[in-house]
């Protein structure tokens, strides 16, 4: 299999703390790879850096063979890259629907001149906007919830609106930070069935998580960091009966 996303050498500080040193991994295209570790150990801090919040110290990450240059979040997302949050950061007063129409703007052709002139292409692109952002919420299971305004949606919807907004981006990868965080078992059991289904559908998954099942049933392969510095990488068994990846979790066993 072929790298999609390559980090190589990625560092990263924050006056004298070196949150990211030197981290290299690869991201196979069409694997689920998980980025787990203890708290405090890089992971949200690569995201940023992967998605344009942060310029890397250095490093470079390479996408799909080109080297990824991206100095601002929307960027990357044009070069493929979409993400959440491991705070929702949805637009709370706008409804589900339009949250994802949002999302899909970023790819629409008709730009700021159509969009006040709103002639007749406009108007028909908008209507596939709209078609596009319901099936979309079908996708990910909330379409019931179209209408309703995203902050009035339950916490493990919420989430799914989130996925469903950064998927009408298109992107080839997919980088979720944390997304079962404070999801109950059955929303977990239906967020793996969704994560699996996107990867099915084409979109190498990256993702943050600490629910050690989500990770272990879930990734295919997952790297471990511990004080900015990649630790181990493999399958999930592998990594956890890495010793150096049981001593970072403070002795104990992460399942
Ligand atoms: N903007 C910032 N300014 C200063 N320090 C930061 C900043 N962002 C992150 N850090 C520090 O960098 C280190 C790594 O933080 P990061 O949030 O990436 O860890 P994490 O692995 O995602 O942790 P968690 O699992 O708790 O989310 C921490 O010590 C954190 O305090």
């Amino acid at each position: 299999m072929t790298a999609l996303l390559e980090a190589r050498g990625i560092t990263k500080r924050f006056g004298g703390l070196e949150a990211l040193a030197g981290v290299s991994l690869s991201v196979r295209k069409g694997e689920i790879y998980g980025l787990i570790g203890p708290n405090g150990a890089g992971k949200t801090t690569f995201f940023n850096v992967l998605t344009g919040f942060y310029p890397p110290d250095a490093g470079e990450f390479i996408f799909d063979g080109q080297r990824l240059d991206v100095r601002a979040p929307h960027e990357v997302a044009a070069a493929g890259i979409a993400r959440t949050f491991q705070n929702i950061r949805l637009f709370a007063h706008m409804t589900a629907l339009e949250n994802v129409m949002v999302g899909r703007h970023v790819r629409s052709r008709a730009g700021v001149l159509g969009a006040v002139l709103r002639d007749r292409a406009t108007r028909a692109e908008e209507a596939a906007i709209h078609e596009r952002a319901l099936a979309l919420l079908k996708y990910v299971g909330i379409e019931h919830h179209a209408n309703n305004l995203a902050r009035n949606l339950p916490y493990g919807d919420q989430r799914k609106l989130e996925i469903a907004r950064a998927l009408a981006l298109e992107p080839r990868l997919l980088a979720l930070d944390e997304p079962a965080a404070g999801m109950n078992a059955t929303e977990t059991a239906q967020l793996m069935a969704l994560l699996e289904r996107i990867r099915h559908d084409g979109v190498t998954l990256l993702l943050i998580e600490h629910d050690v099942r989500l990770v272990m049933g879930l990734c295919d392969r997952v790297a471990v960091l511990d004080y900015g510095k990649k630790i181990a990488e493999g399958t999930p068994s592998e990594v956890q009966a890495d010793p150096a990846v049981i001593e970072a979790y403070l002795g104990g066993s992460i399942a």
